[in-house]
């Protein structure tokens, strides 16, 4: 993790907080960064590794590599360029890029912004059901309008978690474009009450039949919400906690993936993230099933630092990371990744 005295000077305080904290006394969000290294690497040896392939299959299409950019609210407020610092960076690293529904750009001038830089790249728009249902809705036709080709709907967030560092900081957001674009600075708190806790599994179906694309459902992390994920239709799963700012001390994402995956694993995507800093990292996510990972905070402080430069900084360093994994695993193909080449470290 960065220096943080080094971003709060940046972006101040109350944003520092906000995009840092954790829920509760911030177990899960130390252990998510601790996880990855209680799995050790086995890597095999005289393997010609001479080519390397990092591609994997999302949502039945081919990716160059597994490495996704996290939908992350208010981006605006760890850089001016905001969401379109880090699509613009997805897009140079032909990473998929997911965007908040609690964004501060607007989903067309963030799809416009990654067609100038590569033309067919790949996006998803991640959505949170609001009280106010035709907000939620107004969001997935304008996301389906400007190509947007998955909806990922969160559904670890029926109620904010419990965060001391916005409570003590009262940080307010400027300009959610879904929510108040043109009003006052809103505080979390007033923001987060905006989502509807009443919403049930009936109303993903609903979602889903409007959505008129596939839908993926992020924040499980047991497996028979995983199951029942895959009965009602989901095209993949994203195995997280949120970056430990929901529930303090649930499993780690990468610890909550080995049983989801041997619940469901090959009957839908899966998708992880939680403490992903390093390309490693990534490797064991799929030596233990998962088809691709997220990247949240990492990415975010490269924003904040540098803009979409500093975003795409971030990117590469991970995705030169995953390929040297590869070739000194002996596994030349991310896809051949298998259990075989990860296993608990012995602690102590
Ligand atoms: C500042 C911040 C804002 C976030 N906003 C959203 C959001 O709007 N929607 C969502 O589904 N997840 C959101 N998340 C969770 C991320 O998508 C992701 O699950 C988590 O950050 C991964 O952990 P990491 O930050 O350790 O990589 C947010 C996370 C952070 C740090
Ligand atoms: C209401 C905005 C929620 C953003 C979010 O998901 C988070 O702060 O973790």
């Amino acid at each position: 993790m960065s220096d943080p005295l080094d971003l709060e000077a940046l972006i101040g305080p109350g944003a520092l907080g906000y995009f840092a904290g954790g829920a509760g006394s911030e177990i899960t969000l130390r252990d998510n960064l601790a996880s990855w290294s209680r799995y050790a690497l086995h890597p095999r040896v005289l393997v010609d590794v001479s080519e390397r392939d990092l591609g994997t299959t999302l949502l039945g299409r081919y990716r160059p590599h597994p490495v996704v950019v996290a939908p992350m609210a208010y981006q605006k407020h760890a850089h001016e360029v905001g969401e379109l610092g880090t699509a613009e960076a997805a897009a140079r690293t032909e990473s998929l890029y997911v965007l908040s529904s609690q964004t501060t750009t607007s989903p067309p001038d963030v799809a416009r912004a990654m067609e100038a830089v590569a033309p067919g790249s790949d996006r998803w728009f991640q959505l949170y059901v609001f009280r106010d249902r035709a907000v939620s809705h107004d969001l997935v036709v304008q996301a389906r309008e400007s190509g947007y080709e998955a909806l990922v709907i969160t559904v670890d967030f029926p109620v904010a978690g419990w965060r001391e560092r916005d409570r003590r900081t009262g940080f307010t957001v400027e300009h959610p474009v879904a929510l108040n674009p043109s009003g006052p600075p809103l505080t979390t708190e007033q923001l987060f009450a905006m989502h509807d806790p009443s919403l049930t599994w009936d109303d993903i179906g609903e979602f889903a039949d409007a959505a008129g694309m596939p839908v993926v459902l992020k924040g499980i992390l047991r497996p028979d919400d995983a199951e029942r994920a895959v009965d009602s239709g989901a095209a993949g799963i994203i195995v997280s906690n949120h970056g430990g700012r929901q529930l303090d001390t649930t499993l780690s994402g990468i610890d909550a993936l080995v049983p989801i995956a041997q619940a469901v694993g090959g009957s839908v995507d899966l998708l992880v993230d939680g403490g992903v800093t390093r390309g490693w990292d990534v490797a064991k996510a799929l030596a233990l099933g998962a088809d691709a990972v997220l990247i949240g905070r990492h990415l975010l402080w490269g924003l904040a630092r540098g803009g979409a430069q500093g975003a795409e900084d971030v990117l590469r360093q991970v995705l030169a990371e995953l390929d040297s994994t590869l070739a000194l695993l002996g596994c030349p193909a991310a896809a051949d990744l298998d259990a075989s080449y990860v296993g608990p470290r012995a602690v102590g």
